[in-house]
């Protein structure tokens, strides 16, 4: 068994994010997502979507086995709790790989942390983003 740690806002679900989720499932046997809680989500404009109805449409998501609610104030709770193998960053996920692996270490957790990389939005119009998403309907409904 090889349990592999996603994590990320996932607000308004698009293609990008099954793409992230199926990329970090072929790290392991089993994928749990740690879905960012609202308030710690400051790097850009908090989610609209409530905590627990992200974490639902996550979980139903098919390369999901699990999806943790994040604790608020120490990242590295849901990591000890469910010691993951291996933690997939998303390719724009602002946290360093060689921060997050000093922290593990530091905790005394043996995981490895990789990167993956985008789905890029080609000419077939899909939204690839969040933001795109909710611009896009600020273009045509507002
Ligand atoms: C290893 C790891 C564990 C995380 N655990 C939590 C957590 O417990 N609670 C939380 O609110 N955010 C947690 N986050 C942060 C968010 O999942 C996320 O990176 C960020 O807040 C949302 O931004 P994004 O959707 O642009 O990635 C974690 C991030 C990493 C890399
Ligand atoms: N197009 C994409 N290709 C690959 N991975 C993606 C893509 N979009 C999002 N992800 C990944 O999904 C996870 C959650 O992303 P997040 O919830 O921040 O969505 P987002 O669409 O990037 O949001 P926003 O547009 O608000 O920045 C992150 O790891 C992120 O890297």
């Amino acid at each position: 068994m090889t349990r592999v740690v996603a994590q990320g806002t996932f607000d308004i679900l698009h293609p990008g994010h099954l793409h992230y989720l199926q990329e970090a499932a072929a790290f392991g046997s089993e994928l749990h997502v740690i879905v960012a809680r609202r308030e710690n989500v400051t790097h850009k404009d908090p989610p609209i979507v409530p905590d627990r109805q992200r974490q639902t449409m996550v979980e139903a998501l098919d390369p999901v086995d699990e999806a943790h609610l994040g604790h608020t104030e120490d990242i590295f709770v849901p990591i000890e709790r469910i010691e993951p193998d291996v933690i997939v960053l998303g390719h724009d996920q602002h946290h360093d790989e060689a921060a997050i692996s000093d922290a593990l270490a530091t905790r005394g957790i043996d995981c490895a942390v990789e990167r993956v990389s985008a789905l890029e939005s080609s000419s077939d119009e899909r939204l690839l983003s969040t933001g795109q998403i909710i611009d896009r309907i600020v273009q045509r409904r507002c």
